[in-house]
């Protein structure tokens, strides 16, 4: 893609409007490994198949584009140099496998757009047919991903861990990945506001010169999951020039609809919704599991729901597959149904 040099808030809304206005962000990415018989319990999790099996990663990138993802999310969400090292790789082993993650998912779309395939082509109104838009988006998991802990989900660090402290863990990373290739970067899955203004302090002062998202995770609907308050954390991402789309990713479909509605209080940046499939993850026994209470309804259902509240960009995280991509990109785009069926999924 050609984005450098243009104003980040451009490359987003330029990239929208190719799209149609909304765009099809892939879905869970380690649960996909795990379906080809990965075993992710590590804690370098998916990142551990950058070292074992580089080929899959590439394939599942090609299945979501198969299956009408616009962004595909980079295998970096748990690779991190202070992993590998702990794996017994050399620094500069670490830094040669987090570039690696971009490179494989642009090879993926260099792969997906040189076979011309029907799938790969969208026809414009005027009858004309245009390459379908794809973004490559390094993800960057957050510090509590990486202790592998279980802290993702509870965003609590104790006292004894800083906004320097989590500046300095993810500074190379970041600055890898922002000269690795990537058309933006995707901080994913934040569970509290310092790890939001420690990215933010980051881009800024590293110059870094590619756009990012901001995506939170909550447990309740109405707070991240540490507790902040989600409306503080949207307004971190919104004053900060880099970033380009703020939402919430890895959370319970029936949350969505309200913490849309509470982001859009305060930035008019594109809201970016990515839930997982409704389970609850048991970081005890590493297992998700099925939430008590009222089960979910499967969130392809929900997604005209969603772009009414105003949201721009879906896609599925943690136990959502290519079909789910195909049935949001179907309900997206098929403008003769705005619901669909739970068959479809
Ligand atoms: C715990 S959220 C994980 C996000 C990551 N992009 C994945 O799908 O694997
Ligand atoms: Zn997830």
């Amino acid at each position: 893609m050609v984005l450098k040099g243009l104003e980040p808030s451009l490359i987003v809304s330029d990239f929208l409007a190719k799209c149609g206005g909304y765009a099809v962000v892939d879905g869970g990415f380690a649960t996909e490994l795990e379906r080809h018989g990965q075993d992710l319990n590590d804690p370098l999790w998916s990142a551990k198949c950058l070292i074992s099996s580089p080929h899959l990663v590439r394939r599942v990138h090609l299945d979501y584009l198969d299956a009408g993802a616009n962004v595909i999310l980079t295998a970096s969400y748990q690779a991190t140099i202070q992993g590998f090292e702990a794996k017994g790789l050399s620094r500069e082993e670490a830094e040669i496998l987090i570039k690696r993650s971009v490179e494989i998912a642009c090879e993926a779309r260099q792969i997906y757009h040189d076979r011309c395939t029907k799938d790969s082509w969208d026809f414009l109104d005027n009858g004309n047919i245009a390459r379908r838009p794809v973004l490559v988006a390094a993800s960057v998991g957050s510090y509590g991903a990486y202790l592998a802990d279980g802290s993702e989900y509870s965003g609590n660090y104790g006292d004894s861990v800083t906004l320097e402290t989590l500046k300095d863990f993810h500074r190379r990373r970041v600055q890898i990945l922002a000269e690795s290739g990537a058309d933006l970067i995707a901080f994913e899955t934040i569970p509290n506001k310092l790890e939001a203004q420690a990215y933010a302090e980051l881009l800024k002062e590293e110059g870094i010169d590619i756009p990012a998202w901001f995506s939170f995770t909550s447990k309740d609907g109405i707070n991240v999951v540490s507790g902040d308050s989600i409306q503080e954390c949207a307004s971190i991402a919104d004053s900060c020039k880099q970033v380009v789309a703020v939402g919430i990713n890895c959370t319970p479909p029936r949350f969505i609809h309200g913490l849309i509605l509470s982001i859009r209080k305060v930035t008019d940046k594109p809201v970016i919704i990515y839930p997982n499939s409704g389970e609850t993850y048991d970081a005890v026994n590493k297992k998700w599991v099925k939430s008590t209470g009222v089960a979910d309804e499967d969130f392809v259902s929900y997604v005209g729901k969603w772009r009414e509240a105003g949201a721009s960009l879906f896609g599925g995280c943690c136990r959502t597959t290519p079909n789910t991509i195909r049935a949001i990109a179907k309900n997206l785009f098929d403008k003769s149904s705005l619901t669909l069926s739970k068959d479809d999924v």
